[in-house]
């Protein structure tokens, strides 16, 4: 969407990072899920977001996005208090369930989605560019008239993928957005998220696979609700003195479980 220059918003700026977090908790039913996190998240680069099942990822994403309740501390996305109203149109979000509707085909769930971002007639053509760049960033072009309902789970998800990037987000958050997919996809999908950062796009993607781990710029690794590291790969193998982030984040698990 084309918006007038007008007067920055504090913290908006580019050289700002896309994310700061200070002593962020959350509480999810009974259970505290995350633990006073102190974090950033860089601008136009790919961050990942590894831990083991259940250790807060989802959580965390849903504090980023504004849909967590019982969340304290100091969060900052884009500048704004996570959830501000001004940050719907510049986050997407794509959760681990894909948000499609199975009725419709691909490009009318986009037209659908890119009707409420970007409403009114005077605005149809640029919905259009938009959706067929949508589509041909997940590699959907030629399954635009496919219903949904017909699509397998890897091209659902990447359905939901498209619905983010609609409105080019200036950040995106993908939780386990690789999962069932097949290893030529996984990498496709790698691909177009190295050429979204390339654009600038900030990029938050959570995984419990370690392998996708190497191929961020940089990591948040998880455990149990707290950050064992903020890092880049490269440092994390470096300062652990291990071969593959996976053996460093089986080296850090070690040293946290040893410190009384
Ligand atoms: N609605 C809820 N009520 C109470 N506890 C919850 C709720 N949702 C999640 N939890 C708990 O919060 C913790 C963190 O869950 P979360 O979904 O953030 O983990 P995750 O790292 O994303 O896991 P996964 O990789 O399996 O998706 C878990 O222990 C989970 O059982």
């Amino acid at each position: 969407m084309n918006k007038a220059p007008g007067p920055q918003t504090p913290g908006t700026g580019p050289r700002n990072p896309a994310i700061q977090a200070t002593t962020l908790t959350a509480t999810r039913g009974p259970r505290r899920v995350l633990h006073g996190l102190d974090f950033t998240v860089p601008r136009g680069q790919i961050t990942g977001l590894l831990g083991p099942s259940g250790c807060g990822k989802t959580t965390l994403m849903r504090a980023i996005v504004g849909t967590q309740a019982k969340v304290t501390g100091t969060l900052q996305v884009l500048g704004r208090p996570a959830g501000h109203p001004a940050l719907r149109s510049q986050v997407g979000y794509v959760t681990q369930a894909p948000s499609v509707y199975l009725d419709l085909t691909v490009r009318q769930n986009l037209d659908y989605f890119a009707a409420i971002l970007d409403p009114g007639r005077p605005a149809s053509e640029r919905r259009r560019t938009d959706v067929d760049r949508a589509l041909t960033d997940v590699d959907l072009t030629t399954h635009a008239d496919a219903l949904a309902g017909n699509l397998s789970g890897g091209q659902l998800s990447r359905v939901s993928l498209a619905v983010a990037l609609l409105g080019t987000p200036e950040l995106l958050v993908l939780d386990e957005p690789t999962v069932g997919l097949d290893p030529v996809l996984r990498r496709d999908l790698w691909n177009l998220f190295h050429d979204l950062a390339a654009r600038g796009t900030t990029i938050l993607v959570s995984s419990h696979v370690m392998d996708e781990a190497e191929r961020c710029h940089r990591l948040l690794l998880m455990r149990e609700g707290e950050l064992l590291a903020d890092d880049t790969p490269e440092a994390l193998r470096t300062t652990t003195a291990s071969p593959t982030v996976e053996q460093a984040f089986l080296h850090l698990v070690d040293a946290a479980t040893a410190t009384p």
